[in-house]
């Protein structure tokens, strides 16, 4: 396994999912695992929807971030184009989630398709997620 993410010098990141530097954010930190990219969280509760349960929009920009990461730890810069989220099972706080992405087709040279995933202790997938990533000129 690789962990690539303390290869980024960028001290003005403030990335609300990755940045280390942001009060408010997630201070996500991944991994690239050969085709895998993975992060670890734990909701709390200024994370919540319902009570014991993690906002969907947050759920969101989780997996909006890991396939992000995917995408750069290949060296490509992108922003989100489209995203559908299929949330079979409440997310519980104060649980430990595993949070991952792949890339599952790449159209026109630009036009990246990718595919995320939240699994919790139990094995359950709770959340899936695909998204079109589009190549920009951002880095
Ligand atoms: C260290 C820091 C790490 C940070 C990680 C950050 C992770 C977070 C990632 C995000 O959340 S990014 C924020 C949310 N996303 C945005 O704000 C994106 C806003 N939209 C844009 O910037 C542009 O619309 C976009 C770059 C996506 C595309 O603009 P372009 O001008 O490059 O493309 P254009 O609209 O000309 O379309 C090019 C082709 O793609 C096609 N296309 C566009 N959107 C599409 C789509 N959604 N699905 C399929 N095809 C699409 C479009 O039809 C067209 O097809 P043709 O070439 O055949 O004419």
């Amino acid at each position: 396994m690789e962990l690539l993410q303390d290869r980024i010098k960028d001290n003005n990141n403030m990335c609300f999912g990755c940045s280390q530097a942001n009060p408010i954010g997630l201070k996500l930190k991944f991994t690239l695992d050969g085709e895998i990219c993975r992060t670890e969280f734990e909701a709390k509760e200024e994370h919540q929807g319902w009570n014991g349960y993690m906002h969907g929009g947050l759920i969101a920009a989780l997996l909006d971030e890991t396939m992000a990461w995917w995408l750069w730890f290949n060296d490509i810069s992108i922003m989100t184009a489209e995203m559908t989220t299929r949330y079979s099972y409440g997310v519980p706080i104060n649980t430990r989630l595993v949070v991952e992405s792949w890339c599952e087709e790449v159209k026109r040279g630009r036009l990246y398709l990718m595919a995320g995933r939240i699994i919790l202790p139990d094995g359950k997938v709770a959340v899936r997620a695909n998204a079109k990533f589009m190549k920009t000129e951002l880095k």
